[in-house]
């Protein structure tokens, strides 16, 4: 009792004094508030040596969200959530895994190099005027001894920051972004979720080795990059029939790489402008595809239509190029590739596709403009083994000897294959896909003997005309 009434004097004592030296203050000259507040500081720092250093949710100046405060919430929910005793538990982009995170007041700790870091999470709720409704601020503090100061914000918090993006990365659901949604002038975008794997795509295993190492050393190569002075982007072009696997292989590519998918159609695209700025919103690690180019504009260029003009001497306007409306130059997509848009920073892939890659501006194609020139061709007898895998889940079967021969005697499309091995109803049994398949390539067959007879008897009757017009 006597203790409480001790304790209940040194208050009161402190309360007066706070509020004597708040009256003095408004008499003194500013010199000596200026000391007296250095003086108050250092005992302060001298009985309190704990630095302190929130992370708000937003930045402070305007609502946007803070991407540091996200990293933290990341990195904190994998590597110290489970010491907090009261935790949040939401899912994320809509998926099914839980997330946990510290609820709000709890405090964990975490060590780096010798040091404690405290991290505490909080919530601040403000009313900017009666009339708006109130906002909460959520934050993270982190507390430390002044001591580790340089090393906490110099390599700690960076660490943290990079370590949650890279959580943030994992987690996040992929984006397939297009041009030509709602608004033709800007990107719209849905959640990416094709499953082509390069396991489950149909090409010889070593040609698909070769474009997976390659595919990853680019995503390694950020110092490579940096240090012989390049912008860090790859070049691919996708060339052959139609469904021989050239959209699924990008499909394959995103997944492999964890990349957002950017499908740019050229025909929506008004001019050069348009072009870069679309291309300047484009976000890092991503896959920006360009499909059919031959197809989308007058790509050929000016050396074409000056042929055209030559022969018929007048000016031909292209026919495709005024359907669309779009005025997209080849110079300003060359300009695009050879980098106009390096100033945006982090990993670009550019890919082009083509059915037709003879019909592409030799300098389209030139090596260099396009890293990598890919062929996806007619299947393959371990094209079909893929397949047969995927669909069919078999890995050898006695029809497969005959479907060998048929495949070295005549040409298929992987399409066509999948078509064929894809069951139509409960009741077709691998057999029967197999059966159907084996009848497909015969009539293949039969097709290719016909056509080659029919190009076999228009060439003697071109070679009879010949002989007759030199009589
Ligand atoms: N190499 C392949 N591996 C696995 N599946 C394939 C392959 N090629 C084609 N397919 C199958 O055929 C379908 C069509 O293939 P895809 O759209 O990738 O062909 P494409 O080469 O892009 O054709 P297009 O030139 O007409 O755009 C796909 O849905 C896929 O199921
Ligand atoms: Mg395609």
């Amino acid at each position: 009792m006597r203790l409480l009434q001790s304790w209940g004097g040194v208050w009161t004592s402190i309360a007066s004094f706070i509020f004597m030296w708040d009256r003095i203050r408004r008499y003194c000259p500013p010199e000596l508030i200026r000391a007296s507040d250095k003086w108050t500081q250092r005992i302060r720092s001298f009985l309190y040596p704990y630095i302190q250093i929130s992370i708000s949710e937003f930045m402070s100046n305007n609502l946007r969200p803070h991407d540091a405060y996200s990293a933290v919430e990341a990195y904190l929910s994998v590597h110290l959530a489970k010491e907090a005793k009261r935790l949040r538990a939401e899912t994320v982009n809509g998926g099914s895994k839980l997330v946990l995170s510290m609820d709000e007041h709890e405090r964990v700790t975490d060590e780096f190099c010798g040091a404690k870091i405290q991290w505490i999470s909080g919530k601040l709720v403000q009313r900017e005027s009666k009339y708006l409704l109130e906002l909460e601020r959520k934050y993270y503090k982190l507390m430390f001894h002044k001591k580790y100061r340089d090393m906490v914000t110099d390599i700690y918090l960076e660490q943290v920051i990079k370590v949650g993006r890279e959580i943030q990365m994992r987690n996040r659901k992929r984006k397939l972004y297009t041009n030509n949604g709602h608004s033709k002038t800007t990107w719209s975008h849905i959640v990416f979720e094709h499953p082509a794997t390069f396991g489950s795509l149909a090409m010889e295993a070593e040609k698909k080795q070769e474009i997976m190492d390659d595919l990853l050393l680019f995503r390694d190569s950020k110092d490579f990059y940096a240090r012989i002075g390049k912008a860090w982007k790859r070049g691919y072009l996708l060339y052959g029939p139609p469904g021989t696997g050239k959209s699924t292989m990008i499909a394959a590519m995103a997944n492999l790489l964890d990349y957002d998918v950017y499908d740019l159609e050229l025909t929506s695209v008004r001019d050069n402008i348009e072009l870069r700025r679309l291309l300047a919103e484009t976000l890092s690690k991503s896959i920006i595809v360009i499909e059919d180019i031959d197809c989308s504009l007058d790509l050929t260029g000016q050396r074409k239509k000056k042929e055209k003009t030559a022969k018929t001497n007048k000016e031909v306007p292209r026919k495709d190029t005024q359907e669309s409306g779009s005025r997209i130059t080849l110079s300003g997509l060359l300009n695009f590739i050879d980098g106009l848009w390096s100033a945006c920073s982090g990993e670009r892939i550019i890919v082009f596709t083509t059915n037709y890659v003879d019909k592409l501006d030799p300098a389209l194609t030139r090596r260099g403009r396009m890293d990598k020139h890919i062929e996806l061709s007619y299947c393959s007898f371990d094209g079909f083994k893929v397949l047969a895998k995927n669909y069919l889940s078999l890995d050898t079967h006695p029809l497969f000897e005959s479907i060998e021969i048929l495949m070295t005697e005549t040409k298929i499309i992987p399409a066509d294959v999948a078509e064929n091995l894809m069951p139509n109803s409960l009741r077709e049994d691998a057999e029967k896909c197999l059966l159907k398949l084996v009848e497909a390539l015969k009539q293949a067959k039969q097709l290719m003997i016909k056509k080659d007879e029919e190009s076999a008897l228009s060439e003697a009757a071109d070679g009879l005309q010949d002989s007759i017009d030199k009589i």
